[in-house]
Parts: C-alpha cells; sequence; structure tokens
C-alpha cells in the first residue's frame, strides 16, 4: 500500500463558503458561552470500555463541581445502563437546582417515547433529538430525498412537543441537531431547522437550541466559522434560537474551529474535558475555557485544581491524557532547555504578582491551575545553569552565585550526559554536596578558634589530614584573610559570597569562595553551617580541597 500521487482523483477539496462580507474575523470573544459537558455520551460512546453507573456518578459530580451548568449524560434509548443513569440522577437528587441535564436520542418515535420515561420527574431537561442530513447520508444512510429527510426531523420534532405536553412538571428545553451540519448544505441545514422550529415555535423567553456539528471535521476552521456566521444570517427566529457548536478534532483544529465559531456569533458549545470522544475526540471543553482565561476573560469554570479533574477523567475513562496536552499535560508547564529556564527564573524574579502575567515561555501561572512552580524546571542534557540555580533556590534555598552557576552546570551537564536521563532537584543537591560540602580530603576541619582584637584576627585551626590532626595558625585582617595565612599553600581568594538559609532558629548560613592556587585555574567550595565564620572556613577548605585535587589529576 502507498500514498497516491495524485490524491486528488480520490479527495476532493472543501469549497469555500460564499460570505465576503463576513465579519467573525476582525472580532475577539467577550463573552463566555454556555458550557455543555458531552462526557457521558459522546465521550462515553467513544471509549473501549464504557462508563459503569458509579463512574458516570463521579464524573458527573465532577462536572458539578467545574461549574458546568448543562451536562448530557446519556442516551437513555440506548441501554438500559443509560436509561437507568438517568433516572437515579433524578430519584436520587444528584442534579443541583442550577444544573441541567440533557440527553440524545435518534429521531425516531419509539427512541422519542422511551427517551421521555426516563426523564419522568425531572425538574428541568435538554431534549436532543438528531438525525443526518447530510447529502451522503441522506443517500447512503436513509436513502430519502430531502423532503423525507426534513419529514423524519419534523415528525420527531411533533413527537417531542407531544410528549413533553404530557410531562408538564418538567420544564423542557428542546435542541436539535442535523448531523454532520458542516458537510450538509448550507440552505438545506438552514431549511431542516426551519422546519423543526416550525413546530417547537420557540420564542426569546424559551428558545430552541440549534446544535450545529462538525461531526467529522472535514475543513479549515475559517470554513466552520463562515458556516456558522451563514447560518446565523439565513435561520428564521434568530431571537429565539441559542446556536450551540459542537465539533469534533479529525483535523486536529477543534479548538480553532469553536473560537472561530464562537466569534461567527455562537452562544453554546458543546465538548468533553481535554478532548475525549469519538475518533480524535471532541473539542476539549478545557482548553476552550483556560484559553478565554489567558485573555483575561473568566470562562465560568473552575480548573484551579486541573489536576484533580484529570485525574477523574483519566479513571472514568481510563484512557490517559498525552502529557503534552494543552494546560494540563504532565510536560506543558517544564521547561528542559537552559534558554527557556533562564528565561523563566528571570520571569519568576521580575513579575509582580499583582501585574500582568509576563512569564516568558508559560501563557498561564501554573498555580492558576494548581499546579505547582518546582514542576516548571526540569534538568537533563539540554538544560544550562539558569535551570539547575532555579531548582537549588526555590528547594534548598541555595543561591550560587553566577560563576558557580557556571562551574557547577559543567558538573551537572556531565552526570546528564552520562546519564542520559533527566535529574531530579534532590540529585542536583545531592551532587552539590558530593561535589562541594564533601570536599573534605586532603584537609577537613575539625574546629577552630578565633581572636579579633583592633581589626586584626587571630585564628588557631585543627584539620584533619590523612588521618593525622593538624594545627595551623594565621593573623590577618579578618577571619578569611587569617585562614588563609595559616594555610600550609599558597592561596589567591577571587570572590567570596554569602547568604543567610532559612531564618530564625532553624538558620544556617552559606558561604561561597572561588579560590586559585598557583599556576591553577579558579575553582569554588561551599560550607554551610550554622555559624558564618565557620561556614566560609569550610568553603575554603572545599575550594582548596578541589583545588589541589584538580592539581593533582592534571599532573598525573
Ligand atoms: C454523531 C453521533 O454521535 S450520533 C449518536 C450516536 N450514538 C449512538 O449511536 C450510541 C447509542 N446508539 C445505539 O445504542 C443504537 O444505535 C440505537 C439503540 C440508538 C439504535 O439501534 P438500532 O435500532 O439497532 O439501529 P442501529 O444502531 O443499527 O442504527 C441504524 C438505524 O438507525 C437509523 N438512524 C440512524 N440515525 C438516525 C436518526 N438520527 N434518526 C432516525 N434514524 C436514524 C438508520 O437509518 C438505521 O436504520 P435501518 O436499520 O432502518 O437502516
Ligand atoms: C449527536 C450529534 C450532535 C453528534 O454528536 C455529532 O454530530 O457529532
Ligand atoms: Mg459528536
Amino acid at each position: 500500500m502507498t500514498m497516491l500521487t495524485d490524491p486528488s482523483s480520490k479527495y476532493r477539496a472543501f469549497q469555500p463558503v460564499d460570505i465576503p462580507d463576513r465579519t467573525w474575523p476582525s472580532k475577539t470573544i467577550t463573552e463566555v458561552p454556555v458550557w455543555c459537558s458531552s462526557d457521558l455520551r459522546d465521550g462515553n460512546q467513544s471509549l473501549i470500555e464504557p462508563m459503569d453507573p458509579a463512574k458516570k456518578l463521579r464524573f458527573f459530580q465532577t462536572l458539578v463541581k467545574v461549574g458546568v451548568k448543562q451536562i448530557e449524560v446519556a442516551f437513555p434509548s440506548a441501554s438500559q445502563t443509560d436509561f437507568d443513569f438517568v433516572r437515579t440522577l433524578i430519584e436520587d437528587g444528584h442534579i443541583p437546582d442550577d444544573v441541567t441535564i440533557q440527553v440524545l436520542t435518534q429521531a425516531r418515535d419509539d427512541l422519542i417515547t422511551r427517551t421521555f420515561e426516563s426523564l419522568r420527574g425531572a425538574k428541568r431537561a435538554i431534549v436532543h433529538v438528531y438525525n443526518a442530513t447530510a447529502p451522503s447520508f441522506r443517500r447512503i444512510v436513509f436513502n430519502q430525498d430531502k423532503a423525507g429527510v426534513v419529514a423524519i426531523a419534523v415528525n420527531a420534532a411533533k413527537r417531542i412537543r407531544e410528549l413533553a405536553a404530557q410531562q408538564p412538571e418538567t420544564e423542557w428545553i428542546f435542541q436539535y441537531s442535523p448531523e454532520i451540519f458542516t458537510s450538509t448544505e448550507l440552505e438545506f441545514a438552514v431549511e431542516v431547522c426551519d422546519a423543526v422550529l416550525g413546530v417547537w415555535q420557540p420564542t426569546p423567553e424559551h428558545k430552541v437550541i440549534l446544535n450545529l456539528p462538525a461531526t467529522v471535521e472535514v475543513a479549515t476552521p475559517n470554513i466552520y466559522a463562515d458556516q456558522i456566521e451563514w447560518f446565523c444570517r439565513h435561520i428564521s427566529r434568530r431571537d429565539s434560537v441559542l446556536i450551540s457548536l459542537h465539533t469534533h478534532n479529525d483535523r486536529g483544529t477543534g479548538v480553532a474551529a469553536t473560537e472561530l465559531g464562537l466569534l461567527a456569533g455562537a452562544d453554546r458549545v458543546e465538548g468533553c474535558l481535554f478532548g475525549n470522544g469519538e475518533r480524535t475526540g471532541n473539542v476539549d471543553l478545557v482548553t476552550l475555557a483556560l484559553n478565554m482565561y489567558t485573555q483575561g476573560l473568566h470562562p465560568g469554570l473552575d480548573f484551579s485544581d486541573i489536576d484533580a479533574v484529570r485525574k477523574v477523567v483519566e479513571e472514568c475513562n481510563q484512557l490517559p491524557v498525552h502529557p503534552r496536552h494543552p494546560y494540563v499535560g504532565d510536560l506543558v508547564h517544564t521547561a528542559f532547555s537552559g534558554s527557556h529556564q533562564d528565561a523563566i527564573r528571570k520571569g519568576f524574579v521580575q513579575q509582580d504578582p499583582n501585574g500582568i502575567w509576563e512569564v516568558p515561555y508559560l501563557p498561564i501561572d501554573p498555580a492558576d491551575i494548581g499546579r505547582s512552580y518546582e514542576a516548571v524546571i526540569r534538568v537533563n542534557s539540554q538544560s544550562g545553569k539558569g535551570g539547575i540555580t532555579y531548582l537549588l533556590e526555590q528547594e534548598y534555598g541555595i543561591s550560587l552565585p553566577r560563576r558557580l552557576q557556571i562551574e557547577f552546570s559543567q558538573v551537572v551537564q556531565g552526570e546528564t550526559d552520562r546519564l542520559g536521563l533527566e535529574m531530579t532537584a534532590l540529585q542536583i543537591h545531592e551532587l552539590l554536596d558530593r561535589e562541594y560540602l564533601q570536599a573534605t580530603t586532603p584537609y577537613a576541619l575539625i574546629r577552630h578558634r578565633l581572636q579579633e582584637e583592633n581589626g586584626t584576627s587571630a585564628v588557631d585551626i585543627e584539620v584533619l589530614s590523612h588521618g593525622e590532626t593538624l594545627h595551623w595558625r594565621g593573623i590577618g585582617k579578618g577571619p578569611l584573610e587569617a585562614l588563609v595565612a595559616a594555610l600550609p599553600v599558597q592561596v589567591e581568594v577571587m570572590d567570596y559570597h554569602e547568604h543567610a538559609i532559612g531564618s530564625g532558629t532553624n538558620a544556617k548560613a552559606a558561604a561561597y569562595i572561588e579560590l586559585r592556587l598557583d599556576g591553577q585555574r579558579p575553582l569554588h567550595g561551599i560550607g554551610i553551617d550554622e555559624n558564618l565564620t565557620t561556614a566560609s572556613f569550610r568553603a575554603l577548605l572545599s575550594a582548596l580541597n578541589r583545588a589541589l585535587r584538580s592539581a593533582d589529576e592534571q599532573a598525573a
């Protein structure tokens, strides 16, 4: 099997819509649509193992918690499980007052009747009926002409109106979908929908939902937007109709199509969390909502603990969410590469906590959706000093001076190259500890005594070297100079930094020394101790030991 050399012999380009005065391209999304989750119906019908009642209820409760107010809960005429689920929701009082359940049925009398039975006693419900209207379906599935297909829709609409009248205790909302709206001739889509509206007689106070599905995504998103704008202009009783979008993601542009459809005048969006659904999935409601949020428009849905939502969805659908999935994927708030890490670290430092979000490479503040900053930066062989520095600062309060950052990043680089793996903050800290804090040979500090008088420091120091205790004494203008004078070798201190780690009684001092041994390249040492002088002495000996080791290696 091979790909065709000329695919035009098998596939046709989608024809553009004749709407030269389209208005949607210059609009922006300024209003939040009515959200409808189709997870428990379109999502569920696409699963390898459809959800059992317990999973459906858990998912329903999660949707309620997130703030979704319209939830398509089942196709009750399809199975006893779905029928019983609707009954459980109603009879056990699971539906909050401000949430409306929706159910789907084919445009067939027996199925519609069964659907109404499932809804008996509901306070409010949306009955959603569909039939295929696209030319290929008219021919292949129904073997009907246009009039026959209009008749299927009109008869179903009449049956729904009748049955609703017999259950007046429920507040009814009717919804109609011309299936594969996107492949249906626009004039015909309007004709069928007008015929349905003729039966249902909506008013501005009691609207009907016309749901216009891209059942299969077949064109670029601008075409869907054109189709929606064209439909909105030509449908009768526009003020009595809510235009609903229902996109699938066959071409990978379900989110774009829905966003452009909103620009084109739609009022409502159906989709699934994290884009589950038939084939490549329904449009992802989470991405749509958080796209609005990052434009400064609150979507009215709460994803402040996005990982908790993901956990429920993954367990109920038994499908994983991709690590690169927008906003929620394990890797999407993470930077491995050095220049990204550097910019993110600087961005966090400069970000005004009350200002407009400006951290480079991060379109959303991960904290807003319950993700932690620690997960933002991860270190592998592609990483530079920025990421390593960030992790040590965030996790351990250790702020390496700039030249030490460069030196230590080469140590980390050697380790990540050797392992071929990511290094965690803990592993980086362990490496820092091994490389600098445990650099205690040949000289390990045992104790020191410092006397200071008239700006002069005298230091007596005991060090352990190859099992022997050595005593050194030195005098200088400060403790460090005194220690340098006490050393058995000549060194030059190039740089010195110190800072506190933590605060209060648990505070420690960190000291960093850059030192040059005669004729050698400068190297750093680190000391950490409750006492600042001890920390700086440890740092000096750490630097000296590393320098001596390096000199030995060069000589060997
Ligand atoms: C795009 C969507 O997601 S639409 C929703 C799809 N979801 C589902 O189908 C899940 C649940 N469905 C089911 O369990 C079953 O299909 C049922 C119970 C609805 C119907 O089952 P069956 O009666 O066995 O029919 P079947 O599944 O074979 O469907 C094909 C029949 O439905 C007819 N049909 C399909 N869609 C429609 C429609 N919207 N309106 C009227 N008839 C329709 C077809 O013409 C065909 O009829 P035929 O057998 O006379 O040729
Ligand atoms: C039932 C309809 C709305 C549907 O799921 C689709 O067309 O994708
Ligand atoms: Mg669908």
